[in-house]
């Protein structure tokens, strides 16, 4: 669980897409986010399709090409020689800690491995570049974690191809998770894959994450697997973080009304009535509405939510709201 110190802080991270050549050809898909990520923690970011959550697990993880381009602000993460900032080291160094201090599942990662290298040559390129190890060495670790994650040792001899698409997310789960990284930062990890073979996946990720003492952020628009899996979480409307808690506190009141919705569109176990789901399309980042972003979609907007931003504010015990209808009370983080 949560607890003691950040493995990664975002402070006021901007970022979002060139659309064009000009350095105004720009679209700001992830607006001023600040988020601690704590040691031993299983972190969830949830929100709407398109409202930027890859958008910044991709700056997390330092992986900015463009049309990604990082507009402002520090990705601190706790390396073993100290605090490094993401944002502004070399990509040499950024080499250096991927893989080892900081893991990363890109969405759809099962698609991802060479097609015309077999299992085995995707373990032993990372075992031997990252950790140094020989063809011997390499070959037994490789072995080990796939067995680890559920796998036979024969997959190592299969094409990509030839597995299924759980077998194929169980590779990369163990591929992102062999040098065990202090962070790991997954994207959809399941999307594609049959709700059993789902469970499965998500289960042996998670354990290997505790059992590592590694933390894990995961995105999903899925709201009852953060129920599930994660110990905290992060929602996000329109490139803002908007309300940060304990997955369980968030999910039993949630605060914000934007969360409130989320919350309510989920379906009940007994309950056969049909549940509401949010009025109204997210806003366009091009053009996004003045004050709350939320405003137009609230039930609860009052005037001050159309002139001015809330605040991302603290309401104790690590619960962060930012709307006006607890702003006065809050402590102001940024
Ligand atoms: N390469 C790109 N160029 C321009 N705009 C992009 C690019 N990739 C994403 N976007 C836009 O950025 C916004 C945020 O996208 P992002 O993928 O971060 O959202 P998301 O919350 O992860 O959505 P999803 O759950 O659908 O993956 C979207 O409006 C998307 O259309």
């Amino acid at each position: 669980m949560a607890g003691g110190e950040w493995i990664m802080r975002l402070e006021g991270i901007r970022g979002g897409y060139l659309t064009g050549s000009f350095w105004e050809d720009f679209l700001e898909t992830v607006s001023g986010v600040n988020l601690d990520i704590f040691e031993n923690e299983i972190l969830g970011i949830a929100g709407e399709s398109g409202c930027g959550k890859t958008t910044l697990l991709r700056i997390m993880y330092g992986h900015v090409v463009k049309p990604l381009v990082l507009r402002s602000g520090r990705v601190l993460l706790r390396g073993e020689n100290g605090v490094y900032d993401l944002a502004s080291v070399d990509l040499e160094e950024r080499r250096k800690l991927w893989w080892r201090v900081v893991g990363y599942i890109p969405q759809n990662s099962m698609n991802m491995l060479n097609p015309v290298e077999r299992v085995r040559d995707h373990f032993l390129e990372i075992l031997k570049h990252h950790a140094g190890m020989g063809e011997r060495e390499a070959t037994s670790v490789a072995t080990r974690y796939v067995e680890e994650v559920g796998l036979s040792r024969d997959v190592l001899n299969a094409y990509p191809h030839q597995l299924s698409g759980g077998m194929r997310q169980r590779v990369v789960i163990a591929l992102s998770l062999m040098l065990k990284p202090k962070l790991v930062l997954a994207d959809e990890p399941t999307t594609g894959l049959d709700v059993v073979v789902q469970r499965g996946v998500l289960q042996t990720l998670t354990e290997k994450v505790r059992s590592y003492g590694s933390s894990l952020v995961i995105v999903s628009h899925d709201i009852g697997m953060h129920t599930m899996v994660t110990d905290r979480i992060a929602i996000m409307y329109a490139g803002k973080v908007v309300e940060v808690g304990k997955t369980v506190e968030v999910i039993r009141e949630p605060l914000h009304p934007y969360t409130r919705a989320l919350i309510e569109s989920l379906p009940k176990i007994g309950d056969k009535r049909l549940r509401k789901g949010l009025p109204g399309m997210p806003p366009d980042f091009k053009n996004p509405p003045s004050g709350c972003r939320f405003h137009p979609r609230c039930p609860l907007a009052m005037d001050i939510c159309k002139d001015k931003e809330p605040p991302l504010v603290s309401l104790g015990s690590g619960r962060l709201v930012a709307c006006w209808l607890y702003g006065e009370g809050g402590v102001g983080v940024g």
